[in-house]
């Protein structure tokens, strides 16, 4: 089906994101019939964001730029493609706007605080982990030589 190919570009968001010197995590949004609403990286480093998860920018790139939010229904059943499971930020994002499905490389297996499997099945949220060695040796390249930057965050303190 489609995961493959849209799970591909939220990989060709987290390469973009490690060549700039991110963190590399991408996602992308897609609505159920079939269409892009937003794709981005995560962009912590980028923009000194505590808050700019790849999903964030995915979500905020889905904003028509007229100053007006896009109406809340394009979101309803959406999958959201991401590098990495979400964390508890934007797990509640995913579940304030309905998306349906959210489907990622890797990270169910991290030593989160937070079950965010668990969290999105719990609210019906169907999620997939289509395994992907590529985003996963990226990241973990990424932690590898940012030993300052990544791992001492509260949320892995699990
Ligand atoms: N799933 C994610 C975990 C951490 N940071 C991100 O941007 N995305």
């Amino acid at each position: 089906m489609d995961d493959d190919k849209f799970f591909a570009i939220a990989l060709e968001e987290a390469k973009k994101g490690f060549q700039d010197g991110g963190v590399p995590i991408g996602a992308v949004l897609v609505s159920t019939d079939g269409q892009i609403l937003g794709k981005g990286c995560n962009k912590r480093v980028q923009e000194g964001s505590v808050t700019k998860h790849g999903e964030i920018s995915a979500l905020e790139a889905s904003s028509p730029g007229t100053g007006l939010p896009p109406p809340a229904t394009i979101y309803k059943g959406a999958t959201m493609y991401s590098t990495l499971l979400p964390c508890v930020m934007c797990t509640g994002a995913c579940l304030l706007y309905g998306i349906g499905r959210v489907v990622y490389g890797s990270g169910a297996d991290q030593n989160l605080k937070f079950d965010t499997v668990k969290i999105l099945e719990s609210y019906g949220v169907e999620t997939v982990c289509v395994g992907n060695r590529e985003s996963e040796e990226m990241m973990a390249r990424w932690v590898r030589e940012n030993p300052e930057r990544y791992g001492r965050e509260p949320w892995a303190e699990a």
